[in-house]
Parts: structure tokens; C-alpha cells; sequence
């Protein structure tokens, strides 16, 4: 059997670095590379994405669109990792996870959005809960989910790595506070929410790795910790990438899971509180390992478990 051919277009990037350090040791793909000197040449890059049966695309939103219309007349199979197409019902959502055939639709699909990173924590803890009926789909939420700065790219790690790094950068930042975050609409549709949630995003000074803790009052739901944490744990009973932890109160780190392509849920709680939070590494389950999962899904290969880079 011949290898699949695989392209990552915008490689060069956080992203596609990443998916290229997962992928360059293996020897059940072929990986094209592009002349670094004609990285952003419109016809190189629809030269080799036409030799490509899967393509990766690792760029912003607008890049990513012209890529996709650049493949139109192609079979090429597409892992968008950008945020332009998670909503658009002609693309299968990326998160196998979320249902117990979205595993089969990404594998069939020639379509597929990667999940945002934020996004995957919130879907992680909420999808499930809509779906059981723990959690109403007119229930109105509100998270705060931690990130490392490579969660901006390059851009981003320029401005934290910087010699001459403004005092202010050291400490943690709040952003995206008028309520308009890139992930809200994926957030909301995914969850089969009607509302969409209060989403406090938190940058901080260190690389990578991420907590997302969705907060609930329990008698506001009519439910308990156990409930959430009986639901969640059905839920992800078969999956090699999520795991699920009733908590007993100490600290949580948001770099626990960095370096590696799984993510756990921490449930926490007593009789009138819980919070459940989502630990994964924004580079892996919050972007470059969720891609490879999708890709190994699509072209047949087992599920890579619990990858450690
Ligand atoms: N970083 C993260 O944790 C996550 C990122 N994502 C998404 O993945 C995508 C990539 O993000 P990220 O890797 O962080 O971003 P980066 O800025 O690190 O990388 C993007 C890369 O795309 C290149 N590029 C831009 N335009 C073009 C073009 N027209 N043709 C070819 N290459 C181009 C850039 O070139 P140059 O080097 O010249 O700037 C850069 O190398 C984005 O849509 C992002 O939102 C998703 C989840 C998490
Ligand atoms: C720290 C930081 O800025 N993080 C980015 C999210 C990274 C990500 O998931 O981006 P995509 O939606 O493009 O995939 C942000 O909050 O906008």
C-alpha cells in the first residue's frame, strides 16, 4: 500500500511546526515540503496541494479561506486549523470526542475544522452536559479559560520572548473583555447552547498549556458534583485523549497537560458549588495534536494515544 501524501501549508507557524514534529518521524506518510524561499508562492503551494491527499492548513482565517477556495476543483481532503470554517455546516467540527459518531463523521469527511483552543476546554465540559440533559440548552454559562502566550503564535511569542519585555507582560492578562471572542460562536453551536456564554480568556507568562474551568450553581441546574462527574466519566468512557478526575480541592496548574496531546477534566466540588476545569496544552489537544488525531481518524490509522512530546 502506498503511503498518503500529506501537505502542511503554513508550516513555518506555531501550528504547523508542531504538526510537522508529530508527523516528520513517521514512516506510514509522506510528508511534502515546500522550498522554505516559496512558502507563500500561490502556485507552489497548489502545486503541492494537489499531490496531497490530506492537506493541512496552519494560517489566519483570511489565508486560510483563499487556501481552501485554491483547492476547489481537487479531491484534497482539508484539517482547517484556523477559525474561518468551525461553524459552517459544510465542515465536520474536529473534536471526536463531542458525540459518539463525530469519531466516524471526521473520518469520512473531507472537510474538518480543527477546534480554537479555548473552544475545545469549554466543548469538552459542556457538549456533554447539553447533551444528558444535566445542563439545559437555554443554560446561561460563563467561563474563564488560561492560556500560554504560544496560544497567540508567532506574533504573540515574539512579544513574550523579547529581550526588552514590557514589566506588564509578566503578569497575567485579561483580554477579549468585550465579549465578541472569535470562539463564542463555535462555543455556543457546538454546546447546542441558545446563549451565548460569558467568556473571560486569560494570556499569562509561560509558553503553553491551558485551564478552562466552566463554573455552575448546582441548584440553579437541580443537580450535584456527582451527576456532572457520573456524566462526564460515561462520556468519555472510551476515549484515549480525555480522561476525567473528581477533584479534591487543591491547585490545578494550566501547564499540567503541556508537552502532551491528551486532556483532563478536573470536577470539583461540594453541595452548591462545582466547577469543572479542562487541563490540555493548546498546542496539543487545543490544536496541533487534535489535527493529527483528525488526520490519523480520516486516513485510518489507530487514534495516537496520549502522544508525549
Ligand atoms: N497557536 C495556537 O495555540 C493555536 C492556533 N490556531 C490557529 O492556527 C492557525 C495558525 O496559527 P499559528 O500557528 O498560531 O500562527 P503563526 O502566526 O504562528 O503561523 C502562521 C503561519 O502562516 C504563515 N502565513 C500567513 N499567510 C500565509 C500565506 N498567505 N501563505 C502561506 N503562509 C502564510 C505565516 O507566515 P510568517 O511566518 O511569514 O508570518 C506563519 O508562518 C491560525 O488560524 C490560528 O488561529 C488554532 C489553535 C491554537
Ligand atoms: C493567547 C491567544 O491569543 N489565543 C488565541 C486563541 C488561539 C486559537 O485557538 O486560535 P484559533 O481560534 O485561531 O484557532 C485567542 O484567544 O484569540
Amino acid at each position: 500500500m502506498t503511503n498518503p501524501i500529506i501537505y502542511i501549508d503554513g508550516q513555518e507557524g506555531t501550528t504547523g511546526l508542531q504538526i510537522f514534529q508529530r508527523l516528520g518521524c513517521r514512516d506510514d506518510i509522506t510528508l511534502l515540503q515546500i522550498d522554505p524561499a516559496l512558502r507563500k508562492d500561490t502556485a507552489e503551494r497548489q502545486r503541492l496541494m494537489a499531490q496531497a491527499d490530506l492537506v493541512f492548513l496552519c494560517l489566519p482565517d483570511k489565508a486560510a479561506i483563499e487556501a481552501v477556495a485554491l483547492m476547489a476543483d481537487m479531491n484534497t481532503r482539508i484539517i482547517d486549523a484556523s477559525t474561518a470554517h468551525r461553524t459552517n455546516p459544510n465542515w465536520t467540527y474536529g473534536f471526536p470526542e463531542l458525540t459518539a459518531t463525530q469519531g466516524e463523521a471526521i473520518a469520512s469527511a473531507k472537510l474538518v475544522a480543527n477546534p480554537g483552543c479555548h473552544a475545545t476546554g469549554f466543548v469538552s465540559v459542556v457538549a456533554p452536559l447539553v447533551q444528558a440533559g444535566v445542563l439545559s440548552p437555554d443554560a446561561c454559562l460563563s467561563a474563564h479559560s488560561i492560556t500560554g502566550y504560544s496560544g497567540g503564535g508567532k506574533a504573540m511569542i515574539a512579544d513574550y520572548e523579547t529581550a526588552d519585555k514590557p514589566e506588564a507582560l509578566t503578569a497575567p492578562a485579561l483580554y477579549a473583555l468585550g465579549h465578541g471572542h472569535k470562539h463564542l460562536p463555535e462555543m455556543s453551536v457546538l454546546c447546542g447552547l441558545d446563549n451565548r456564554p460569558v467568556f473571560n480568556p486569560i494570556v499569562a507568562d509561560y509558553y503553553k498549556g491551558m485551564a478552562t474551568t466552566v463554573p455552575f450553581h448546582l441548584a440553579q441546574l437541580n443537580t450535584t458534583t456527582q451527576a456532572i462527574y457520573d456524566t462526564l466519566t460515561a462520556h468519555y468512557k472510551d476515549s484515549v485523549m480525555v480522561d476525567v478526575k473528581l477533584g479534591d480541592g487543591s491547585k490545578l496548574y494550566a501547564n499540567t497537560n503541556a508537552g502532551k496531546d491528551t486532556l483532563t477534566l478536573h470536577v470539583c466540588g461540594d453541595d452548591s458549588h462545582c466547577t469543572v476545569t479542562a487541563l490540555f496544552d493548546n498546542l496539543g489537544k487545543g490544536a496541533s495534536g487534535a489535527a493529527v488525531q483528525n488526520m490519523n481518524l480520516m486516513l485510518g490509522f489507530a487514534e495516537t494515544a496520549g502522544l508525549t512530546l
